[in-house]
């Protein structure tokens, strides 16, 4: 066995490493069978594209896979659809964090777009309150099953509608009860997030934080504006900041004024490979961004975007990188603790989960390498050894 084998953690290893998730759309991670069965009970069986959950998980992940952002939205108009009444929201928020601590999470913030849940009459501040109720109870159940999760919500405003300032307000009121932050999505093209400068204007007078979508489906402008037009604390994806940087043939790199200031600056990037790949952001695993992103230390952190759609989860979006790259468990730990350091959460908080949570876990799971390594060696032979 070579030490780069022996380096490789497991699959196990991968679930069990403690993981931070910085973007997660909620309405893009319900179980499959929680869409039938909250489809059964008000009448939106019928247009679901499948009722059987296997084959429902594999109609988003094929429906996803079209290389188009606007093509891969459109998949959301069914899982809104069922999220429409407190229960609803209540039992999806719950499962996410069960599943999301399931899989090794520790640290959480999912996001949401409240106007997207009013069409049966609730109002803005029940489905905040039903989704902070839900995470609380998913909590709750993690930690019966041994697990300790924390999730925090970001709010997002739809970047083609006009209801920004008003969820912004939203997440501001609701910053000490379970909201962490602000978010804007939707489709990019056609959306600057400039239309949306009254409310950024807002959250910095309220010295709150905001993340956003840019550098997805359109390129260096976006990212440009997002950071210096209103002053994004973080970047949704950010993947296309690869535009600003060259590699020369005999492999000098240069970055551009834009790259060097993300980087200088430690902008986080809320990278998301396999929907990249989906949305046509990235061609491959071995090819996507985050490889070269990771080489020269930009603030760059693993998430998962929409684990439904994208039939994912952190611990698959590690396995494809660990395969891509070779990354080992130091790697899985410089992403994680990029993701925590990164947060919307205060700074004690930060390195509170960092040094009683993340270190120690990975600590853990290395002198389990080390005692994998020593097993090997003492196999080998005696002047192999010495
Ligand atoms: O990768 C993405 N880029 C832009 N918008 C997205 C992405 N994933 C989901 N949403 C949008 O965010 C809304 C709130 O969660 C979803 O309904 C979807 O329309
Ligand atoms: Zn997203």
């Amino acid at each position: 066995m070579t030490s780069q084998t022996l380096n490789t953690p497991t699959a196990e290893q991968i679930r069990r490493a403690p993981k931070v998730l910085l973007h997660d759309h909620l309405d893009g991670g319900l179980r499959p069978g929680t869409i039938i069965d909250l489809a059964r009970a008000t009448g939106y069986e019928a247009s679901l594209p499948e009722t059987e959950p296997d084959k429902l998980g594999l109609w988003f992940r094929e429906a996803a896979d079209s290389g188009s952002l606007e093509r891969y939205l459109e998949t959301f108009a069914h899982t809104c659809a069922v999220m429409q009444t407190r229960e609803a929201l209540f039992r999806v928020a719950a499962e996410c964090a069960e599943d999301l601590a399931e899989d090794g999470v520790v640290y959480a913030e999912v996001r949401y777009a409240p106007e997207q849940h009013l069409e049966a009459g609730l109002t803005l501040e029940e489905v905040v309150e039903a989704v902070n109720e839900g995470f609380r109870e998913g909590e709750r159940i993690a930690r019966a099953n041994g697990r300790r999760i924390r999730v925090g919500a970001l709010l997002t405003a739809m970047r083609h509608a006009a209801r920004a300032l008003e969820i912004a307000e939203l997440a501001n009121r609701y910053r000490d009860t379970g909201v962490v932050g602000f978010d804007i999505a939707g489709a990019e093209a056609g959306f600057p997030p400039t239309r949306h400068l009254d409310a950024f204007e807002y959250l910095k007078r309220e010295n709150n934080h905001f993340t956003i979508h840019a550098g997805e489906a359109f390129g260096l402008p976006s990212i440009w504006q997002a950071l210096q037009w209103c002053g994004a604390d973080r970047l949704g994806h950010g993947v296309r900041i690869i535009d600003d940087i060259t590699v020369t043939e005999d492999g000098e790199i240069r970055l551009g004024r834009l790259a060097s200031y993300v980087r200088d600056k430690r902008i986080p990037l809320e990278l998301c490979p396999t929907s990249n790949l989906q949305t046509g952001a990235a061609d491959s695993y071995p090819e996507h961004p985050i490889g070269l992103l990771r080489r020269l230390h930009f603030r760059a952190t693993v998430n998962t975007d929409n684990r439904l759609m994208s039939g994912t989860s952190m611990s698959v979006e590690f396995e494809h990188l660990i395969d891509a790259f070779g990354y080992t468990l130091d790697d899985m730990q410089w992403f994680t603790v990029n993701g925590m350091k990164s947060a919307f959460i205060p700074f004690d908080e930060r390195l509170a989960m960092i040094n009683d949570v993340i270190k120690p876990g990975y600590a853990e799971l290395k002198s389990e390498w080390l005692f994998r390594q020593t097993a090997a060696t003492s196999e080998t032979s005696p002047e192999e050894s010495w």
